[in-house]
Formats: structure tokens, sequence, C-alpha cells
């Protein structure tokens, strides 16, 4: 019988007060919990809680592409425009190729809830057969900008020749154009 191997998918949580344990990091969790319920192909999480430093986020966006193979690589803050959010940059950074049509979806879903939606710069962008989504620091953000951009995620992966995700479809119906 073939065994089911669970696709690593990486959630980094870029945020300085949470790397020091200031406070309790609330992203990381809050995108493992927003996945259980969207995914129904066997996935695992490869967690990670980094500072708003922009080495350290890529070479933690690196580690989780090349090292650990997620096909899919969340994260989450670092996304506005204080000095000290970088995240984009990092991205950008480790990235062969941009998608800007991610980010600027995740903003036009998040604008309906706050009008400084536009203020992220959240972008996402493909290294070898991995896709890297940003997503902004909020927690409540995570499900408003997944819930926008999922429908497409598993497509893209198949394109770069990642891990086949499935989708629970009365949650979050995945588009296959060519399925
Ligand atoms: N990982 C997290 N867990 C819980 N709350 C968070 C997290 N990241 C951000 N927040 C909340 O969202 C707000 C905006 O996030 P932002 O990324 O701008 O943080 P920040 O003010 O730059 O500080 P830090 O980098 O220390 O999280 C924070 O002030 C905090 O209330
Ligand atoms: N859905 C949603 N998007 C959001 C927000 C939010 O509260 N909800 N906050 C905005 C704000 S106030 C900022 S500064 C930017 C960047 O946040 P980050 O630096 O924490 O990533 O995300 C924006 N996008």
């Amino acid at each position: 019988m073939a065994e089911v191997v669970a696709s690593a998918v990486g959630v980094l949580t870029v945020s300085d007060r949470a790397s020091r344990g200031e406070y309790e990091d609330k992203g990381g969790p809050g995108i493992v919990a927003a996945l259980s319920d969207i995914l129904a192909s066997p996935w695992r999480a490869v967690a990670r809680v980094v500072p708003d430093e922009q080495d350290v986020i890529a070479a933690a966006l690196i580690d989780l592409a090349d090292r650990e193979g997620c096909s899919l690589i969340l994260t989450t803050g670092g996304t506005g425009p204080a000095p000290r959010d970088v995240t984009p940059e990092a991205t950008e950074a480790v990235c062969e190729r941009m998608l800007p049509g991610f980010g600027e979806l995740m903003r036009t879903a998040s604008l309906r809830e706050v009008p400084t939606a536009i203020l992220s710069r959240q972008t996402a962008g493909t290294r070898g057969r991995s896709l890297i989504v940003n997503l902004p620091g909020k927690p409540s953000a995570i499900r408003t900008c997944l819930d926008a951009v999922f429908p497409a995620i598993p497509y893209c992966i198949d394109l770069i020749g990642g891990d086949r995700f499935e989708t629970d479809p009365a949650v979050c119906k995945a588009f296959r154009p060519k399925a």
C-alpha cells in the first residue's frame, strides 16, 4: 500500500515582541487553525518565530523551502510601512519570481474590514517548488487574506511542481482550470 506523506507547510511568524516572548504568538497558531479548516489532504506545520530582521527572515524562508521542502510557506507580520517592517523585502530577496496578484487581492479583501489595509505591502512569490505568501501581523487578518487567495494556491503549487494540495470544498473551492 502506498504510504501517505504529509505535505510540509512553513508557518513563519515575524514579530520582534513574539520572538522575545513579550507576547504570546497568536499568528502562527492562527495560520495552523485556518489551514486545519481549509485543507483536506494530509499536511504538517513547520513553525518558526523570528524577529523583524531581513537576513533572519530570509534565512528562515530559505531553510523552510530548501531544507524542510515546504511547498507552501505562509508568513505573518512585518508587512507595513514602519522601518522595521521588512518581510516583503526578505521575500523578494529569496524568490525567483513574484506573484503580485496575491497582494492585490488580499489588500482588496482586507479593505472591506479596515481602511488601513492599504498599508500592508504583503506580496507572494516562488522559490523553486515553494510558494511564499505574506500575511499581515494582525491575527484577525490571517483568515481574511487566506480565504481570498486560497482557491488559487493548489493550482499555483501544481504549476511549480510542488506537492498536491486538496481543500475541503465546503470551506474553500480550489480552482484547477485543467482538471
Ligand atoms: N504574532 C503575533 N501574535 C499576536 N499578536 C500580534 C502578532 N503580530 C502582531 N500582533 C498584533 O498586531 C499588531 C500589529 O502587528 P505588527 O506586525 O505591526 O507588530 P509591531 O507593532 O511591528 O510589533 P512586533 O514586531 O513586536 O510584533 C501588534 O501590535 C500586535 O497587537
Ligand atoms: N485584514 C486586515 N488587514 C490588515 C490589517 C488588519 O487589521 N486586518 N491591518 C493593517 C495595518 S494597520 C497594517 S500597518 C498593515 C501591515 O501590518 P503588519 O506590519 O503587521 O504586517 O496590515 C494592514 N492589513
